[in-house]
């Protein structure tokens, strides 16, 4: 058995029912086999893959918080610590019913990659917990995220994890947890990223994951002959990625004709009106139904069925397997020619292996949603100099990050022989530079 498909089983056997990290781990592993051939003796020396499978910790605690009724709930609350040999963990934290300890680790697992492709010092780790911030009030929430610090606390730091926003987590719960790491600890450090912008927060963080889905998008197409003028998009999802990457496609001169939410989806032929869906979803906390109820040529469509859409391009940007081999045959067969992940491992691994198969551009979430992480970096380093930078200088970095991760994916795919295979040239890419710190520290 090869040293990668032993490392797999491993892990398999060992993560019991954490199909979504395997899914990850398996994806990364078989896009890695010809440069692990390569330096096997040396890596299984090393122990080298069976280091990089497994997070360097996991903290898992409980997190009691009382409700509006004056009831007491109880959460689970993790964050998984996944690969600190280029840089303090980092990472966002997910507040979602369907978080578990498997989810956590596929997500620090890429994280760790992703993070790599930026070019910037940043480990990889994730948290989060099982609460549903959805329907709760903001005291609610507040209570929830200071419970869930008390205890992260005492394992985060501005050098050792500098957690951020994911699924379910904004502007209102980085304030609320900012707060109470402030409390907690008595330091006013940049422990968290996303802060507001009158508290460390950086210019351009809000908006930098959809923003750089798009940049990388264009930077893609322009390589292979095409551009974002006139085409038509349709964007999954309808939180901070969606959002700001349907802006950066609008200015791009991209028609975007549908957004989702866990209920359904919308379509609006004549081009979605971004105002009103900030107005619904960031102020109101809305669904994305209500869109249909102001907008006269838009209709909403209860349940999945967004891919059915016939459209040029597809931004998978709401959650993991949204996307199946049945959703990547439809879009191919309206007509869809690219397609980038703006979520993480939206797309199942017979769609991924179907787009790359038939021709369709394909840029996967570990570069392509690098952009967010990205600006939490620079967010890190404004925080260290106490400095701010304007919204143009951030946001032509963040640009060039972009361009720079597709650079550093299309070379390593021509590099080993798989040209204009961006899933197998970002895992090289952000492998090589993880593997190369690792070797250098020894076995730790
Ligand atoms: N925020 C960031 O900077 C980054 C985020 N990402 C990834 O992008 C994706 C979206 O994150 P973000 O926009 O921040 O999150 P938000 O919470 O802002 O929005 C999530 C959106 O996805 C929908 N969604 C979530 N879970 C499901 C589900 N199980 N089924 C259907 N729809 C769902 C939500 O609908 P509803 O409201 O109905 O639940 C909502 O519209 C995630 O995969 C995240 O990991 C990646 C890089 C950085
Ligand atoms: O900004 C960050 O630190 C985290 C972003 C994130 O969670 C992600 O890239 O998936």
């Amino acid at each position: 058995m090869s040293y990668v498909d032993e490392v797999y089983e491993r892990v398999v056997n060992q993560n019991p029912g954490e199909v979504e990290f395997h899914q990850a781990v398996k994806e990364v592993l078989d896009s890695l086999k010809l440069v692990i051939s390569a330096n096997e003796e040396n890596y299984r020396k090393m122990g080298l893959l069976e280091r990089i499978v497994e997070p360097e910790r996991i903290i898992s605690f409980r997190v009691p918080w009382v409700d509006d009724n004056g009831n007491v709930q109880v959460n689970k609350g993790f964050r998984v610590q996944f690969n600190s040999a280029i840089g303090p963990y980092k990472g966002g934290l997910r507040l979602h019913p369907s978080v578990n300890q498997g989810i956590l680790k596929f997500l620090g697992f890429e994280q760790t990659f992703k993070n790599s492709l930026t070019g910037l010092p940043i480990g990889g780790g994730k948290g989060g917990s099982n609460f549903d911030p959805k329907g709760k009030s903001d005291r609610e929430v507040m209570a929830f995220c200071q419970s869930f610090m008390t205890e992260l606390s005492k394992y985060i730091g501005a050098d050792q994890d500098v957690p951020a926003g994911d699924i379910g987590v904004g502007a209102r719960e980085i304030g609320f947890l900012y707060g109470q790491y402030k409390r907690m600890t008595g330091l006013y450090e940049g422990v968290l990223t996303g802060k507001g912008l009158n508290y460390g927060g950086s210019l351009v963080r809000t908006q930098a994951t959809g923003y750089g889905l798009v940049y990388i998008l264009d930077e893609m197409l322009k390589h292979n002959g095409k551009d974002l003028n006139g085409k038509k998009v349709v964007i999954s999802g309808s939180g901070n990625v969606a959002i700001y990457a349907a802006e950066k496609a609008q200015q791009l001169g991209a028609i975007v004709i549908s957004l989702s939410d866990s209920a359904g989806y919308i379509y609006d032929e004549s081009g979605i009106q971004l105002d009103l869906v900030k107005e619904i979803k960031e102020v109101r906390r809305g669904r994305i139904k209500e869109y249909a109820d102001v907008v006269k040529t838009a209709v909403f469509t209860e349940g999945k069925g967004i891919w059915s859409i016939p459209c040029d391009i597809a931004l998978p940007c709401a959650t993991q397997n949204e996307l199946d081999i049945d959703d990547a045959k439809e879009l191919k067969k309206n007509g869809c020619f690219a397609v980038a992940e703006g979520a993480n491992m939206p797309s199942t691994r017979g769609a991924t292996d179907y787009f790359l198969e038939n021709g369709i551009y394909f840029m996967p979430g570990k570069a392509a949603n690098a952009g967010g992480v990205a600006t939490s970096a620079l967010e890190m380093s404004q925080n260290s100099q106490r400095l701010s930078w304007t919204f143009e200088e951030v946001d032509e970095k963040l640009h060039d990050i972009m361009v720079n991760i597709y650079a550093k994916a299309a070379d390593a795919a021509d590099r080993y022989g798989v040209s204009g295979n961006y899933v197998a040239g970002a895992n090289i890419a952000g492998f090589e530079k993880v593997v190369d710190a690792m070797m250098a520290q020894g076995i730790v």
